[in-house]
């Protein structure tokens, strides 16, 4: 049994569902299907999710809603009129949203509801469409499939004990079509994953069921070993293991949503990206071993919006607690940390700057100067942080002195370097300005 999961792109309209029909009719054992919500058609589109954010906005805002659920309405209107299918789901959607807006309850879990609400009518209308052209298939709402998460609305985790439940799909004799991005807490309150999350499903759901491939359909032809969108046509990775895609998703290449390795990889259940628009296309395979090809790198990828807070002491080195006290800080504030680069009296803390605003800055700066004494201390933002990735890094020498001469020869300055004691990555801090230069130099150095 397969588990096939179509993102956004796959899922934007009329024309791209009739080719995950055909797709999902070529082998009978993709049994059961994750979708998103309709994405992008083209660079100025919008996607369903982010009308449906501008719904919530408006109502919690108490302005009038009209345009923003006429937009949602209306894409869907194309897309059922161009498949020649009833119209039952626009109902369904006046229906679910008259409700969330007129009856009580928390406001968070409205807004959480309101954005499930693309993936729930996609799913519907593809399980109509597939019986229409011939197909036993049937929608499947996440809560009868077992999908129960943690009550922490747009960050979601999977709670173990869906597992069990999930399993049970493995009985239905239909093809079963089930929305991505979203679950419900053991109090049936729905809650979402955190934004790209219908990849999450579809790796919980193949956990779930043991699927024998996880099938992850998008619009390129494979992984590519750095972002097309920075290197013009580079190179395509055939297999990759499932440490150096979770170092390389969670570092920028979002063809992949970083969370949604872990469920497969415990599973065992190899994962594979292909291409809806190309589905004859190898695609890339990603495993948990993978044969020895003498290649110290296999992708490079980079991501912005990060920033350091420095702080320095003499003697920090010897002063019991210092780095506790400061992390301590940090998670009084309600801040996750993603890095801590360390010499003898200094400490670097890096920090996606969409954790710390400037009010929220001062407060930690106060705090570290009051509770720590430091000789320094301040934040640099508009940080990106360069990952080369490659498990065969470990037996290769000279790895880091030929990615830190790439980066020196686009003239790029590295702020911070830092590599993990698993040798699988080498992190390199640089300014967001230098990104593709530095990216270029890289590829060109490794791969051309
Ligand atoms: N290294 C990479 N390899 C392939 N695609 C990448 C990479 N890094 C970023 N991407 C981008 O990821 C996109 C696919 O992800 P996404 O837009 O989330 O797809 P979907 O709509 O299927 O969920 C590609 O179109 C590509 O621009
Ligand atoms: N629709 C959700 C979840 C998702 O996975 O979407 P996509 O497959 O388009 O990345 C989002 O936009 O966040």
């Amino acid at each position: 049994m397969k588990v096939a999961k179509f993102g956004g792109s796959s899922v934007a309209s009329a024309e791209q569902l009739k080719k995950v029909a055909r797709i999902i009719e070529s082998d009978e054992s993709r049994r059961v299907v994750v979708v998103s919500a309709p994405g992008k058609r083209d660079d100025a589109d919008t996607k369903v999710t982010d009308l449906l954010i501008e719904l919530g906005q408006a109502f919690q805002n108490g302005e009038d809603t009209t345009d923003e659920l006429n937009a949602v309405l209306s894409r869907f209107k194309q897309i059922i009129t161009e498949l020649d299918l009833t119209d039952r789901v626009l109902k369904d959607i006046k229906e679910d949203v008259h409700k969330l807006f007129t009856e009580g309850g928390d406001i968070d879990f409205k807004l959480e509801a309101l954005k499930a609400i693309g993936e729930d009518s996609l799913a519907k209308v593809l399980s109509e469409y597939l019986v229409k052209v011939g197909m036993d298939a049937t929608y499947l709402n996440p809560k009868d499939a077992g999908i129960m998460l943690s009550d922490e609305p747009g960050s979601a985790q999977i709670l173990d004990e869906s597992f069990d439940h999930i399993y049970n799909i493995r009985k239905r004799d239909q093809i079963v079509v089930i929305p991505g991005f979203f679950g419900y807490t053991k109090e049936g309150k729905l809650v979402t994953f955190s934004r790209g999350g219908s990849d999450i499903t579809g790796s919980i759901v193949a956990a779930g069921v043991e699927a024998e491939l996880y099938e992850n359909f998008t619009d390129v032809d494979s992984v590519y070993c750095v972002n097309p969108q920075i290197v013009h046509n580079p190179k395509e990775i055939t297999s990759l293991t499932y440490k150096e895609m979770r170092e390389l998703s969670y570092a920028g290449f979002s063809v992949f949503h970083a969370e949604a390795l872990i469920p497969a990889f415990k599973a065992e259940i190899p994962v594979s990206i292909k291409n809806t628009n190309n589905p004859n296309a190898l695609g890339t395979i990603i495993v948990s071993r993978k044969e020895v090809r003498g290649d110290p790198v296999v992708g490079i990828a980079s991501d912005k919006g990060f920033m350091s807070l420095y702080v320095s002491k003499y003697l920090m080195n010897r002063e019991v607690g210092f780095g506790r006290r400061l992390l301590n800080i940090l998670e009084d504030e309600g801040i996750s940390y993603e890095h801590t680069p360390s010499g003898i009296d200094d400490l670097s803390v890096i920090i996606r700057e969409n954790q710390m605003d400037e009010e929220k800055e001062q407060v930690v700066i106060n705090r570290i100067n009051q509770e720590l004494n430091p000789d320094t201390v301040y934040t640099e933002r508009g940080l990106a942080l360069i990952m080369v990735v490659g498990e065969e890094m470990h037996c290769h020498v000279g790895t880091a002195a030929k990615a830190a001469q790439a980066i020196g020869d686009a003239g790029v300055n590295i702020e911070m370097i830092n590599q993990g004691s698993s040798e699988v990555s080498l992190m390199f801090g640089i300014k967001e300005a230098g990104v593709k230069k530095a990216v270029q130099s890289l590829y060109n150095a490794f791969f051309e």
